[in-house]
């Protein structure tokens, strides 16, 4: 579905990405691990044609969508849910939820909303709610909700864990679970490798720009390399 090849990502006269490779295919769960600044968000960023590609190309469904504007991107079917929830505060959470509809029409809008509502029962109690005032996880859950409001064929989550306590971090990995069960396509970027091994049909382990290992979750998990260095045994 998705094939990014001998992707570069600079800013400026400074390579931050050198050449990377990798795919997700339909209904997978994909993550991209490793430290601060290893390259995961520069990564994403390309792809969703927020920061250029220097060289390289980013084929979704068979279409050459390198370089293209983010809007066309985001109709071609790629949706980002971004790092720190970035949800609009003085908005209701039912207003939240429609803006990711833009620009749709509102039949669909409330059948949309009415699902994402049977699927997050806490954004129903909240509907009315100033987006701002509801809890970091509910943020989060809303920020998904509202990403899943696009229809998107590609989710991709920037670091969504980050910043919350470790059991609303396991709400959010429920959350993402249950986008998988829906048959969406996930590219997932997390520090929190644990539970992005555990979710993850494949993994790719990104150092100084380059992606350096890759196999299944599971692979990943057990490969002593990722064990020492990411998930601390
Ligand atoms: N706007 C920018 N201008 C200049 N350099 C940048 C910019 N954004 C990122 N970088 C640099 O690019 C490199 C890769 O950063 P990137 O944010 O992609 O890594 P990351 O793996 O996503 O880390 P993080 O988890 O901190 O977001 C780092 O060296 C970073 O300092």
């Amino acid at each position: 579905m998705l094939n990014v090849s001998n992707l570069r990502v600079s800013y400026g006269a400074i390579e931050v990405i050198h050449g990377i490779d990798l795919q997700v295919n339909q209904g997978e769960c994909v993550a991209l691990i490793g430290a601060n600044g290893a390259g995961k968000s520069s990564t994403l960023k390309a792809i969703c044609g927020l920061v250029p590609a220097t060289a390289g190309t980013i084929e979704f469904e068979g279409q050459d969508i390198t370089n293209q504007s983010g809007h066309s991107i985001v109709k071609a079917g790629i949706t980002m849910c971004p790092e720190g929830r970035q949800v609009f505060p003085q908005m209701t959470t039912l207003q939240n939820l429609k803006m990711g509809a833009y620009p749709r029409k509102d039949a669909e809008q409330a059948a949309d909303v009415e699902e994402m509502m049977d699927m997050f029962p806490i954004l129903r109690d909240r509907a009315g709610q100033a987006a701002g005032t509801l809890s970091g996880g509910e943020q989060e859950m809303l920020a998904i909700g509202r990403a899943l409001m696009a229809r998107p064929k590609l989710c991709i989550f920037d670091e969504p864990s980050l910043g919350l306590a470790p059991k609303i971090v396991a709400e959010v990995g429920e959350t993402i679970a249950r986008v998988k069960e829906m048959g969406k396509t996930i590219l997932l970027v997390e520090q929190n490798s644990a539970m992005a091994l555990r979710l993850a049909d494949r993994a790719y382990l990104f150092e100084a720009g380059e992606i350096v290992l890759s196999g299944t979750g599971a692979e990943l998990q057990s490969h002593p390399d990722v064990a020492k260095a990411y998930l601390g045994h």
